[in-house]
């Protein structure tokens, strides 16, 4: 089990699922926690059992299915509500039957709240907070407590909010955490008002919410203000704004401030589990997100990557590796000779300078033109592999391709293509017909090549991007054009550019089959 002496708590099954758009089921939240418990966090908490049929049914069958290795289970609910006993209400016992060793209570510590919104008295809500904790306190829980509300009701009324913190701590709540529930707190304002609030007696936790977009400073601050327990979600997920960010706040504190928080090797799987995440969540990952997205570790300036040639810590804070993540370089017309250099040694090339000199004028004068290599890494290493060798070293040469687009009698549009290529010594004229050019292309190049090189057929064409450019004086506009394309072991990108459509989807399609063979194994 984890360190008891400093908390990290999760809440991504019950806060992080109140974000728009975020639905688990329960083998989603299952399979979240198991991700959880890898990372090493100390507690997760599961949902509201009680509130909805999933919830109550993820605690009972966490109780069979997970086999959690360093987290325990957190069950969230309310305090009791106003005018009866905690043992009599239906939601109370829904927490003490879920299973949960832990109980985290959510009670209101502003006293407008408890007027408007409890719509009951302040000594009325210090009992319900005391009932409930003292009742599952006896059924053998541990409690922690969520005040919510606390620093906007620490500001209207900082002695009842106080007293909320001493009723919930006296009657045996081991934690306190403090919720910055409305997310609209700043650092420093927030450290004060934690400062206030360590040694009523329990553990102080932190529990951020983004709105003002400072919920992992505001986590920190927390913690240098005397907070041992800090609460997040994963990929910081949640309503509104989001949570804050456990993944970062974890890293934050483990590799800046020296806490030894989760196992190193965990640590160094995170940006995994965080994608991992992403899959069960159904999420688009955030590829700028701090320390595990895509774009964490990558570099476009020029100026970034000849620094990084002598030594990478010039321009990254930290080693990438120690959080799962990688070091990438991006081509573009910010580029200079070293990023090629690197991209190059990134790609298994070593460049000599010349030809990174004549690489880099080939980047800009194309970017120029439209071309994007950033997005299409592919592209690229054919640009870099035409400059060293040679286009003729290509797998097959175009001799000419047509399309006709026909509206046929019924309405039917068809698309018909026919391409002539040079490939192995024969020269090949093949025809296909496809529901768009595109298509009746991709299919007429894969029928003439596929009995030289069979493995086309298991590659495939995934995504197509059409951008329409400005041209170059504002008048002649041009289209750049994205292929995505995979195989059994991975995607690549292509681009190509042109005033014609059909002209700069052709070049992204005959760069995608060539790197498609090129990973087959076929160096041409
Ligand atoms: C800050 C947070 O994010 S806390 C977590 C919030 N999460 C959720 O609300 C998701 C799950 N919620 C639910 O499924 C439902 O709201 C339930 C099952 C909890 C309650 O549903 P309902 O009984 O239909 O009540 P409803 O949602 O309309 O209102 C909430 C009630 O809880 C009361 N309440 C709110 N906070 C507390 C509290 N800390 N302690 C006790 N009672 C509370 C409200 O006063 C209100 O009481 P009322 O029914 O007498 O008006
Ligand atoms: C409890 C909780 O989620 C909050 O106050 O934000």
């Amino acid at each position: 089990m984890a360190d008891d002496r400093f908390h990290v708590y999760d809440t991504t099954l019950r806060d992080g699922a109140q974000q728009e758009g975020l639905n688990l089921t329960v083998v989603d939240k299952l399979a979240v926690a198991r991700h959880l418990d890898a990372l090493g966090v100390g507690f997760i908490e599961g949902g509201w059992p009680g509130a909805n049929p999933k919830d109550t049914e993820f605690f009972r069958r966490a109780q069979t299915e997970l086999d959690l290795k360093h987290a325990q289970l957190a069950a969230f609910g309310a305090t009791r509500r106003a005018g009866m006993k905690a043992a009599d209400d239906p939601l109370v016992a829904a927490l003490r039957e879920s299973g949960a060793p832990v109980v985290t209570l959510v009670a209101k510590s502003h006293d407008r709240h408890v007027e408007l919104a409890l719509r009951t008295t302040l000594q009325e809500n210090l009992a319900m907070i005391r009932d409930t904790v003292s009742h599952l306190r006896a059924e053998g829980q541990r409690v922690f407590l969520d005040a919510e509300h606390f620093f906007d009701g620490y500001k209207s009324n900082p002695d009842y909010a106080l007293e909320v913190l001493r009723t919930a701590a006296e009657a045996g709540a081991s934690v306190i955490a403090l919720c910055d529930t409305n997310g609209g707190m700043l650092p420093d304002e927030l450290a004060e008002v934690v400062h206030a609030a360590v040694g009523t007696s329990a553990r102080i936790g932190i529990h951020c919410h983004d709105d003002t977009g400072c919920a992992v400073a505001n986590s920190l601050a927390a913690v240098k203000a005397g907070a041992t327990h800090v609460q997040g979600c994963a990929n910081g997920y949640g309503e509104r704004s989001g949570n804050a960010n456990l993944f970062t706040v974890v890293a934050n504190l483990q590799l800046k401030r020296g806490f030894d928080l989760v196992p190193k090797e965990a640590l160094a799987d995170m940006t995994r589990i965080a994608h991992a995440i992403t899959e069960v969540t159904n999420v688009t990952p955030n590829s700028h997100a701090p320390y595990v997205g895509v774009s964490a570790f990558a570099h476009k300036a020029g100026l970034h990557a000849s620094a990084i040639k002598v030594d990478p810590n010039l321009y990254q804070h930290i080693d990438p590796a120690e959080v799962g993540n990688d070091m990438r370089m991006l081509v573009s017309d910010m580029a200079g000779r070293a990023s090629v250099e690197l991209k190059g040694r990134e790609l298994g090339y070593e460049l000599a300078p010349d030809t990174s000199r004549e690489l880099v004028n080939r980047v800009k004068e194309m970017e120029a033109k439209g071309y994007t290599f950033e997005a299409a890494d592919a592209s690229f290493e054919l640009l870099l592999r035409d400059t060293v060798a040679g286009e003729s070293r290509r797998h097959f040469q175009v001799e000419s391709w047509r399309v006709i687009v026909e509206r046929a009698r019924g309405g039917e549009v068809v698309s018909e293509a026919t391409v002539k290529l040079h490939a192995k010594g024969e020269r090949i004229v093949a025809t296909g017909e496809g529901n768009g050019p595109v298509n009746a292309l991709d299919r007429a190049v894969r029928l003439g090549l596929e009995r030289l090189y069979p493995e086309l057929a298991g590659v495939e064409l995934i995504d197509f991007k059409v951008r329409i450019l400005e041209g170059a004086h504002g008048t002649d506009a041009v289209t750049r054009v994205l292929i995505t394309s995979s195989d059994a072991a991975g995607e690549w990108s292509t681009v190509g550019v042109d005033e014609n459509i059909i002209e700069a989807s052709w070049q992204a399609l005959e760069q995608a089959v060539t790197y498609g063979l090129l990973r087959a194994g076929h160096t041409a």
